[in-house]
């Protein structure tokens, strides 16, 4: 079961396109995801209920996780996404950057370095620069002094960074701890302390400081494999990887704690100058849809439908218009979730052929 938050801005939008495609999921399969729907997050809902992520919200989710469920989130801004990882102890977060190849003549990024990356931002969720206590008060000189304090506990350090070991040994085995020892020395000493202690065998570990962390992912991508970071710095870091595969309505990601609590969500936010226009690209929000597919619901095979479908109508020339190339058929959000519904049963279909079931 899924529990659907549309969200605010595009969110409605791409949340609607991704559900095309469930449906055509369901159609091919014949499994059935079981859908519930919550009320407004984000600055929508602090318009109504004077918060970011209501009581009523809180209710749903709590109900969904504990009937077994998942949440399937659109955009939502204030600080809606932070008190929701609070709230549920999702001190995981997941951002996987792979290549979309049909998309190299859009990037930034010349195509020889883009071709078979594969990396996943593993981000520190639960402490840090976001969750740390803030102010600003008035000093009788007539100047404003605005405070921010921020803190991270071993334990939390150390499960994020088992986490970041456990997949990189299940992946190329290649991890990259990022801090800045220089600049907040405190919590560095405790990332890199922490990493110190803790079985490496077999990995090959690299420390980078996040500037220069930055500056290597976009110069020389394929050199990472799992890459963890601090609340903050993994923000950073996987906003600017979604640059590698091409825009920022790809991206997507999931956040995870414990006892199977997952949202996911796009990476891109409200785009609230798109909104109700048509034009928001959905493909983040239904790589997110695969994404959960995969994690909570184990239909691996359903998700590689959508990434598959995704690669055909991007290679076939379809696309919004954030993605758009001069030979480009330029379609509207709705139109992109039904072309790519089409083509999950496309891969559906010729799956079975291969297979003959
Ligand atoms: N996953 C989430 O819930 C996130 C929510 N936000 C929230 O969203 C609001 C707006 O944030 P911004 O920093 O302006 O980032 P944004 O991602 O909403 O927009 C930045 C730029 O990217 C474009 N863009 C974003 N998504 C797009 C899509 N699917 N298709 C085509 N173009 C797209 C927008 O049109 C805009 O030009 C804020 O309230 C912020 O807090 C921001 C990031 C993530
Ligand atoms: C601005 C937030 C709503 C989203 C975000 O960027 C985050 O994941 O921290």
């Amino acid at each position: 079961m899924a529990g659907i938050l549309t969200g605010e801005g595009v969110g409605p939008e791409v949340i609607s396109a991704a559900l095309q495609v469930l449906q055509a999921i369901e159609q091919a399969s014949g499994i059935a995801v079981q859908l519930r729907y919550g009320g407004p997050i984000g600055l929508a809902a602090l318009r109504d209920s004077g918060t970011c992520l209501s009581p009523e919200v809180i209710d749903f989710c709590t109900n969904v996780f504990a009937d077994g469920g998942c949440i399937f989130c659109g955009p939502g801004g204030g600080d809606f996404v932070y008190r929701l990882r609070e709230r549920f102890d999702l001190y995981c977060k997941f951002t996987p950057i792979h290549e979309l190849a049909a998309l190299h003549g859009v990037s930034r990024i010349k195509p020889a370095y883009l071709a078979g990356i594969d990396m996943i931002v593993v981000r520190e969720n639960s402490a840090g620069l976001y969750l740390g206590d803030s102010g600003i008060e008035n000093l009788p000189c007539g100047d404003r002094l605005a405070t921010h304090q921020f803190r991270y506990k071993s334990s939390q350090v150390e499960r994020i960074l088992d986490v970041a070991r456990r997949l990189a040994q299940a992946r190329r085995g290649s991890l990259t701890v990022v801090t800045k020892p220089g600049g907040i020395p405190a919590i560095s000493s405790l990332w890199l302390d922490a990493l110190e202690s803790m079985e490496t065998e077999g990995l090959t570990v690299r420390r980078l400081e996040i500037d220069y962390a930055i500056y290597q992912l976009l110069s020389a991508p394929h050199e990472f494999d799992v890459i963890v970071a601090p609340n903050m710095f993994g923000d950073v870091l996987s906003d600017a990887a979604a640059l590698l595969m091409g825009a920022r309505g790809v991206s997507y990601s999931g956040n995870f704690g414990p006892a199977g609590r997952a949202v996911y969500q796009t990476g891109h936010g409200a785009a609230k100058d798109l909104a109700g226009t048509n034009q928001a690209n959905p493909l983040g929000q239904i790589q997110s849809l695969a994404m959960m597919l995969r994690e909570s619901f184990g239909l691996q095979e359903q998700a590689q439908w959508i990434h598959r479908a995704i690669d055909r109508v991007l290679r076939a020339g379809w696309r919004t218009l954030d993605i758009a190339e001069p030979d480009s058929r330029v379609v509207g959000t709705r139109e992109m979730g039904e072309i790519v519904a089409d083509a999950v049963q496309a891969e559906a279909d010729a799956g079975q052929l291969m297979y003959g079931s």
